[in-house]
């Protein structure tokens, strides 16, 4: 009847065929990870099967042990991998096996560079899958039947990896996928019983049903001693514990073991950076396993990216991505939790608004800052390569997680004055101990890059008085320092910003001083005013240069530079903000400047006196041409 059925060819997408193609060119050295990625499909299968069958529970049918088995055919050179999970309809098969439905695969395939040793640690992350069959194989057959449908309504589709696909309907007896991957001649070593037994050890372990490879029965023997063994019939024999990893005691799970589990999880090539495994008792039960990868996913910078966190319930996978789970700063966070108290049937909705889920969060949110903490302590170098990696992840968490801010801002690395180098290794606590005897808050800095925070003319005086200032230049930086107004109650304060209070920084004659040239300097404060009108929000004297003529300030509760810039980026409408100019009396220019009696010559230099500070502070100006041709003007004459 088979035969008589429609045979349809299909071409495969554009993407498969690219990704099929490096695959093969990239992973060539590492082959036998197309096994886990099949094994683990099938226990995905077979977890999906048993989350279905909460509901309904007919779809066992008469076959309720899910086990996944691996069959060697040394005839054929084939290998097949057959279980009894969920299985697919037609459809299924139609969407998932000859295109690539993830979000941002596009963006994914513009990240490829074409280095196939970068290459190929990127298509780890991405998740090889279903795909891989082709390193190894010259033709992968599926067979499949989706749990619920008849033995007629199985599906056939099979590929070269060629390009094109065939499908087909056919019959089938068990529920469940067999795939079948004809061996190439250079990778017959799959048929290898003892090699399939190493590699299921290596990667299966933590797989929690049996992974099955069949016996071959055995001859009635007899040994010299006339001792007889009886023949015992073929069988299949279970390779791994099926015992889920995270269930089993701490002391008895070996680093190994722990890092193999991190790279079936999180599909990742690379050893992880550090993992915690807890057991929570008490009003809420659960086991947490959680890891820091070493390096960032391709996809780290999409806030939508699926979590790393899987939901279990009573060792019964419920979800990938359950975004309740771990708070968004934390994304780049992998593993699982497994509850002992939310229902089997938990739903989207209804871990949204949980307790079990709150406090599941809250204590696992907790247990990743504790690492990185001790982590910051114990290891600095490592540390700091998190940093480089996912700091600016880390970086949203003031905003999001008010709780533990305090605990996030003692992560925080920035780069500063103190340091000659761009590299972002000073924390608030090491710039703490470092204060000046009566400084009284923290001081930063946020510019568009670090070369234009390290030259910003405000930090003149810092330099002078040997004040640490912090200069941050990242985009998400604006937002971060908005969040974070203060450290063990010392105040955050941004040297652009506001009246500038150095406090017992300056002495009684400093102060002195300042009042005096404020005085002096009134009548000329007014002159620049009637000068530049509504274009500024104040003129008056600086405090805080030393060597420029003057800089713009933004007034205390205005917005910032930054702030504007980003909004501007993201389309927003953000209202004109006016700075205020401050002008330094001392500065050379401006005394030659205010000996300028003609009011309409004088209007022309205030005007390019602010053009310039504006340059310097904001980095563009709204009318440069109209800059220029002033520049020019004044050159000349
Ligand atoms: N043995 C199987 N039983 C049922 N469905 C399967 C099986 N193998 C694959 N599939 C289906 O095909 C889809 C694509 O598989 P593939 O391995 O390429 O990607 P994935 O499993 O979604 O992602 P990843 O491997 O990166 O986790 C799966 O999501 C699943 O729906």
């Amino acid at each position: 009847m088979a035969e008589a059925r429609h045979i349809e060819k299909h071409g495969f997408q554009t993407e498969v065929k690219q990704l099929l193609h490096l695959m093969i060119h990239s992973l060539y050295s590492n082959k036998e990870i197309f096994l886990r990625e099949l094994v683990s499909n099938a226990s995905d299968a077979a977890d999906k099967l048993r989350f279905k069958a909460l509901s309904d529970n007919t779809l066992y049918g008469d076959d309720a042990e899910l086990r996944v088995r691996l069959l060697i055919d040394k005839d054929a050179n084939t290998l097949t991998i057959s279980d009894n999970g969920i299985g697919m309809s037609y459809d299924e098969v139609m969407n998932n096996l000859g295109t690539i439905a993830k979000s941002g695969t596009a963006e994914f395939f513009s990240q490829l560079s074409g280095d196939q040793a970068k290459d190929s640690q990127l298509i780890g992350q991405f998740g090889v899958g279903f795909y891989s069959a082709f390193i190894v194989a010259d033709q992968v057959t599926v067979r499949t039947r989706a749990a619920g449908a008849a033995t007629d309504e199985a599906v056939e589709w099979q590929s070269a990896g060629d390009g094109e696909f065939t499908i087909k309907s056919c019959e089938k007896a068990q529920r469940g996928t067999d795939i079948i991957v004809k061996l190439r001649d250079d990778s017959l070593e799959f048929l290898d019983d003892f090699r399939l037994r190493g590699i299921i050890n290596k990667y299966s372990e933590h797989i929690s049903i049996p992974v099955q490879l069949w016996k071959d029965p055995e001859p009635e023997s007899s040994e010299e001693d006339g001792k007889k063994t009886e023949a015992k019939p073929g069988e299949w024999e279970t390779v791994n514990s099926g015992k889920a990893l995270w269930t089993r005691d701490k002391s008895d799970i070996s680093d190994e073991e722990y890092k193999d589990f991190y790279q079936s999880i999180a599909h990742d090539f690379d050893e992880p950076l550090l993992w915690s495994h807890n057991k929570v008792e008490g009003t809420t039960e659960y086991t947490s396993l959680l890891y820091i990868p070493k390096r960032a996913p391709w996809d780290l910078w999409n806030r939508d990216q699926q979590h790393g966190v899987k939901l279990y319930v009573k060792r019964v996978f419920i979800m990938d991505d359950a975004e309740q789970l771990m708070p968004t700063y934390l994304r780049f966070v992998k593993g699982l939790i497994d509850s002992n108290d939310l229902p089997l049937n938990v739903s989207r909705e209804i871990l949204q608004d949980n307790k079990i889920t709150r406090a599941m969060r809250n204590g696992s949110t907790k247990k990743v800052l504790q690492m990185l903490t001790k982590l910051a302590k114990d290891d600095a170098e490592q540390y700091q390569q998190f940093w480089d990696t996912f700091g600016a992840v880390l970086k949203e968490g003031p905003a999001e997680d008010n709780a533990n801010r305090e605990r996030i801002a003692e992560l925080l690395r920035f780069a500063s004055t103190h340091n000659d180098d761009s590299k972002q290794s000073v924390s608030l606590d090491d710039y703490k101990e470092r204060m000046k005897d009566g400084q009284k808050a923290i001081y930063y800095i946020v510019a568009d890059s670090y070369e234009a925070a390290k030259h910003n003319p405000a930090l003149e005086i810092f330099r002078k008085k040997g004040v640490e200032v912090l200069l941050l230049s990242d985009r998400i930086d604006e937002w971060l320092m908005s969040h974070l107004p203060e450290f063990k109650e010392l105040p955050i304060q941004s040297v652009t910003r506001g009246d500038l209070d150095l406090g017992e920084l300056d002495d009684a004659e400093e102060k002195q001083a300042q009042e005096k040239a404020e005085a002096d300097f009134a009548d000329q404060l007014k002159r620049f005013k009637d000068a530049l009108g509504d274009k500024v929000k104040k003129v008056r004297v600086t405090h805080r240069l030393t060597e420029s003529p003057a800089c713009i300030i933004t007034d205390e509760h205005d917005m910032s530079t930054q702030m504007v810039k980003l909004m501007e980026a993201a389309g927003q409408k953000v209202p004109d903000t006016k700075y205020i100019l401050e002008v330094n009396p001392e500065h050379a220019l401006v005394k030659q400047m205010v000996a300028v009696e003609d009011a309409e010559q004088f209007g022309e230099w205030a005007e390019l006196l602010l053009d310039q500070a504006t340059l310097a502070e904001r980095g563009s100006l709204k009318d440069p041409a109209g800059f220029v041709s002033r520049l020019n003007k004044l050159i000349l004459r």
